[in-house]
């Protein structure tokens, strides 16, 4: 039997949404088996919490900032990304609109990466068909 898998929502926090040249990386600090790699803020949807509504309380709870919402980054059907076996995740590109990115919750770092930079951390196992995808989405220059 199929289990239903938990949605997870995170931003793709970039520079300029009509011009991206960086995105916002985010080292986890817990769980211990997860602490240490780099993945994109967000979380959980709560239940009967709407999509994009869980990103914006995610983001204010974990960086303490307000976003633009972009478009979204689709996964390989053209929907949420597979990224363990108990998790999907929706992505969205978004622009800084209040707050300067603090590691309020979750994380201890924070590092905006350019195209050529996203490989020098280690990302969440899950997040590297993510990171390899938006490598074409940032203009390099
Ligand atoms: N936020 C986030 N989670 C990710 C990413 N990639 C990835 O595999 N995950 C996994 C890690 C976790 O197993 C799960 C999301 O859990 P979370 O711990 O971020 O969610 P949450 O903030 O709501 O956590 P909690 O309330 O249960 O503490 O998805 C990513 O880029 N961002």
């Amino acid at each position: 039997m199929q289990e239903t898998l938990i949605d997870v929502v995170a931003a793709v926090i970039v520079d300029d949404l009509d011009r991206p040249t960086r995105l916002l990386a985010a080292r986890r600090s817990a769980p211990e088996a997860l602490a240490g790699r780099w993945e994109f803020p967000g979380g959980k949807v709560e239940p009967g919490e709407e999509s994009l509504a869980a990103l914006r309380r995610e983001l204010t709870e974990e960086l303490g900032v307000a976003v633009a919402v972009g478009a979204e980054l689709p996964g390989p059907d053209g929907g949420a990304w597979p990224i363990t076996s108990k998790h999907r995740m929706r992505v969205w590109f978004a622009g800084l609109r209040a707050g300067t990115p603090q590691p309020l919750e979750d994380h201890d770092e924070l590092r905006w990466l350019s195209a050529a930079e996203l490989g020098d951390v280690p990302w969440l196992d899950g997040d590297v068909q993510i990171v390899a995808a938006l490598a074409d989405h940032l203009v390099r220059n």
